[in-house]
């Protein structure tokens, strides 16, 4: 047996094989030798993804059962699966009960690992905030977190304190004034209209303490101490899916309770000189808003509601006039048709990082170079684009969910300081069938009557337009004064530019058509259809890592395999 800091090896068995098993600084490696005392198969976990580690022989599954044996221990860990596509992982809990010929030996194995755990991962969680809206998704908040999630917070010793929503806004209203101290963190039970909750509540929070007024859209606002964590159980669950890669209960828990930690950038959206809304997924004009305010009348269908809800807007046909200005980004630093996508330990989002947090009097809105496509732009030269839309989009990330597995912007980086702004420009019915049936795509390269398509293919349409902003304003009108948007009602007659399109199926979904649209910010209506935005690079930090390469699954060997495979 060899003991230095935090260097451990000795014989340990499984069943009646038996492994020579080292735990290093970094990882925690048992290979079988067989009689002949050849080395056989080696599994290795890196120490960052032990879970546990309990003494005697323990289970969680299908009840938490202990047999407080003298020379045994149990080490749950994270293990990983093919999620089915060719990113996102899934992660599951992993678990070998060993045994050692001592119980001083037992004792000095326990010890180790779970001295190692914390060593090699510093941002794990002792204490957690969680809000569980009864109401989300399909209504199943509640369980999925006491039968999936307690339980592993529990085996990894977090304490959690629990609240469960009575009204909306409560979650909210409870990080912008009660005390918060002990917290490492926040988790969210819910869909993106509760991450939403949180996140206004933690940046709201920040900025009160900071002193800093969030109103002003040239503040350099305050990154957020506080981690987010979110378990997936609303209807789009866009912002689990667009930085785990799945929708997965256990597999987001696991990543809690490791700490990982994944930087999001944030988008503020402004009206005249307040503070309207902070946007991570989706800021939609037109299409998406329409979609949600359809959408709300049909809460009770649950998620479908956007399905629905979405063919039926489809069939109003609808288009609006409006003005978009914004300033380009860097093109060098990453672009929307670059056909990249942002993976875990994304080089970009690195970069960023540096860039970012370098140079802190950057006031942010000073323009990078020009821009791509066919605009031509001089540095400092904000690009003004007016005309019929059928959609204007803005995301700060890919907005991947498992309604479009690559996303509304498929290159788009969860953590580079800039957003993707897509102009969908009106066009035939059946052109902008094109374009959504395109966000259904799965894959990022394949053959399409016999081309081979590649990532951002719902961009290759002659009426869509992608650019890569850092700040920029986006105001929807018709072409003339913006206060006449504002002023203008539905009932109004229409000159030919002001007119939607008119719908080509029925009259029972579009009879009554308006002239303009509303503005969806990750699910909730905006007040205002004229609005300022600006990119907030990192705002704030989620217990995530991105999304893994799904064609290198790990430690899924066959002894792994043997192992319980938890909750899958
Ligand atoms: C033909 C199939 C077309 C599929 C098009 C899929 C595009 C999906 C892009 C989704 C981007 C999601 C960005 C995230 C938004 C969320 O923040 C936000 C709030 O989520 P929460 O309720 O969980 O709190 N969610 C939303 O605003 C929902 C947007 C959903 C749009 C779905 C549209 C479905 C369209 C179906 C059209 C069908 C046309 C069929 C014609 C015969
Ligand atoms: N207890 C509650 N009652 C009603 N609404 C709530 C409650 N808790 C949270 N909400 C609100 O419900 C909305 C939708 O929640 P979310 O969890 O995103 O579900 P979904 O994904 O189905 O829309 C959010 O805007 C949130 O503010
Ligand atoms: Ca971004």
């Amino acid at each position: 047996m060899e003991d230095t800091d935090l260097r451990l090896e000795s014989s340990l068995w499984v069943g009646n094989k038996r492994y020579r098993a080292v735990l290093t600084g970094w990882h925690f490696n048992w290979t079988e030798v067989d009689k002949k005392n050849r080395d056989k198969k080696t599994i290795s976990v890196p120490v960052a993804e032990v879970v546990g580690v309990e003494k005697g022989r323990v289970e969680i599954l299908p009840q938490k059962s202990v047999e407080d044996t003298d020379k045994d221990f149990t080490v749950f860990y994270v293990k990983r699966s093919s999620s089915g596509s060719s990113y996102g992982l899934l992660w599951t809990l992993g678990r070998t009960q060993f045994s050692c010929l001592s119980r001083v030996l037992r004792d000095q194995w326990a010890k180790h690992l779970r001295t190692a755990l914390k060593t090699h991962s510093p941002l794990r969680p002792n204490k957690l905030l969680v809000f569980i809206n009864p109401f989300g998704g399909k209504k199943k908040g509640r369980k999925i977190y006491h039968s999936l999630v307690a339980p592993l917070f529990e085996l990894a010793g977090i304490s959690s304190h629990v609240i469960v929503t009575e009204r909306a806004n409560q979650a909210r209203d409870h990080l912008l004034k009660k005390d918060l101290t002990g917290f490492d963190g926040v988790v969210c039970v819910g869909g993106d209209g509760m991450f939403s909750e949180i996140l206004h509540g933690l940046i709201g929070r920040t900025q009160q303490e900071a002193g800093l007024c969030e109103n002003d859209p040239t503040v350099m606002l305050q990154p957020c101490p506080l981690h987010i964590g979110i378990i997936p159980a609303g209807s789009t669950d866009c912002v689990c899916y667009a930085t785990v890669g799945v929708i997965n209960p256990v597999t987001s828990a696991l990543h809690i309770i490791i700490g990982d930690s994944q930087p999001l950038d944030v988008c503020s959206v402004h009206h005249a000189t307040a503070l309207v809304r902070y946007s991570v997924s989706l800021l939609g004009y037109g299409f998406y808003g329409d979609v949600l305010a359809e959408s709300e009348k049909y809460r009770w269908m649950g998620p479908l509601r956007y399905d629905f809800s979405g063919t039926m807007v489809y069939l109003s046909n609808r288009s609006y006039a409006g003005t978009v200005q914004y300033l380009p980004a860097d093109p060098l630093l990453s672009s929307p048709r670059d056909r990249t996508r942002c993976l875990s330990g994304c080089s970009v989002c690195s970069r960023s990082t540096e860039r970012l947090f370098s140079n802190s009097s950057d006031p942010g809105i000073s323009l990078n170079v020009a821009s791509c496509l066919s605009f031509c732009v001089c540095p400092g030269e904000w690009v003004s684009v007016e005309g019929r839309f059928r959609c204007v989009s803005l995301t700060c990330m890919s907005s991947s969910c498992p309604k479009s597995p690559l996303g509304l912007s498929p290159s788009a980086h969860l953590a580079d300081g800039t957003g993707d702004l897509i102009l969908v420009w009106d066009t035939h019915p059946l052109g902008f069938l094109k374009f959504l049936y395109r966000h259904t795509s799965t894959q990022d390269r394949y053959e399409h009557f016999h081309i081979t398509t590649k990532l951002g293919w719902q961009f290759d349409l002659p009426f869509v337009e992608v650019h890569h902003d850092r700040d920029y304003i986006e105001t929807v009108s018709r072409s003339g004064s913006q206060q006449h948007l504002a002023e203008r009602g539905t009932g109004q007659e229409m000159t030919n530019d002001q007119k939607t399109t008119t719908p080509f199926l029925c009259g029972l979904c579009c009879s009554k058509a308006p002239a303009v649209s509303v503005w969806n910010c990750d699910g909730e209506i905006l007040p205002s259809r004229e609005i300022l935005c600006r990119i907030h690079g990192q705002l704030v930090r989620l217990y995530a890592r991105g999304i893994e390469d799904g064609t290198a699954v790990h430690n899924c060997s066959e002894e792994n395999d043997k192992c319980e495979r938890g909750y899958t």
